[in-house]
């Protein structure tokens, strides 16, 4: 199992993508956790896996750091267009994505966006858009499911919470069966939002691409912005356009930093 890798980022949200398109490589949950270790593994905060695919140009599997698989990378979807670097759709857990490069940057069409309860999910029905649930200072959040699940708490100065400490304990409520991404949110102006994301399966992110897709999309439902939005997270800026009950289209940057050899036996 020799497969090349790529070391890519999306606002510094960064990964290891494994290209086992002509080479298998066998992921399994520790492997993906010991190669994303920043001191003993390669270090990433999501592995990615490309396979050959029976529905799509390529598939993509995407594992958190601590070794879970999930359904959607929004920042890594750009990053593996950018590699396929002509028009691509990319089989996920999430549904068939399409995308288009455009050099250092690249454009993903996500599936429509989900609301239900059930779809996001959560332990209980509760209306989504208004959930009578706080965390201390965090309080009645909107949940989406763009493929993978999202809390959106709006607040007046994201930068004033302790993500850090609020992020886990709401990650890991049992409210959230799958567990959830824990997004605080300042509406800026009527096309800017500014965001911070304590990300499910990793921590605090420079950014997130998901993250940014529900939230733009939270934000126009609730009459708070309006579309196309620009999310601006601590790594950059992110271009989000959503109509209802259409798809979400991101747009924004995608970075190659060295391509590499590894062992993969050698993980886990
Ligand atoms: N932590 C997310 C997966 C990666 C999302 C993020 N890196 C993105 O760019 O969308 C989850 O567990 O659903």
């Amino acid at each position: 199992m020799a497969a090349p890798f790529h070391k890519m980022h999306g606002l510094g949200n960064d990964f290891v993508v494994i290209d086992a398109r002509n080479d298998p490589v066998e992921m399994t949950g520790p492997r993906a956790h010991a190669i994303a270790d920043r001191r003993t593994g390669i270090g990433c905060d999501q592995l990615i896996l490309l396979e050959p695919s029976s529905t799509a140009d390529v598939k993509m599997r995407i594992f958190n750091a601590d070794g879970g698989e999930v359904e959607a990378c929004g920042n890594a979807t750009r990053c593996v267009a950018t590699l396929l670097a002509k028009p691509a759709d990319i089989e996920t857990v999430a549904g068939i994505l399409k995308t288009r490069p455009q050099d250092s940057s690249a454009s993903v069409l996500l599936n429509p966006p989900a609301f239900e309860w059930e779809l996001i999910p959560l332990a209980m029905p509760m209306d989504t858009r208004d959930m009578p649930v706080g965390w201390e200072t965090l309080e009645r959040p909107m949940a989406v499911n763009v493929g993978n699940p999202h809390a959106i708490f709006f607040v007046d100065d994201c930068d004033k919470v302790d993500l850090e400490r609020l992020g886990p304990i709401i990650e890991t409520d049992p409210l959230f069966p799958e567990k959830i991404n824990v997004n605080v949110a300042t509406i800026v102006d009527q096309q800017t939002i500014k965001l911070r994301v304590w990300e499910r399966g990793v921590g605090l992110t420079l950014a997130c691409g998901t993250g940014a897709c529900a939230t733009a999309v939270a934000a126009i439902r609730s009459g708070r912005v309006q579309s196309p939005v620009s999310v601006s997270l601590p790594g950059g800026e992110l271009r989000i356009d959503w109509k209802e009950g259409g798809p979400i289209e991101m747009e924004g940057p995608a970075t190659h930093v060295f391509t590499g050899t590894a062992d993969w036996s050698q993980f886990g």
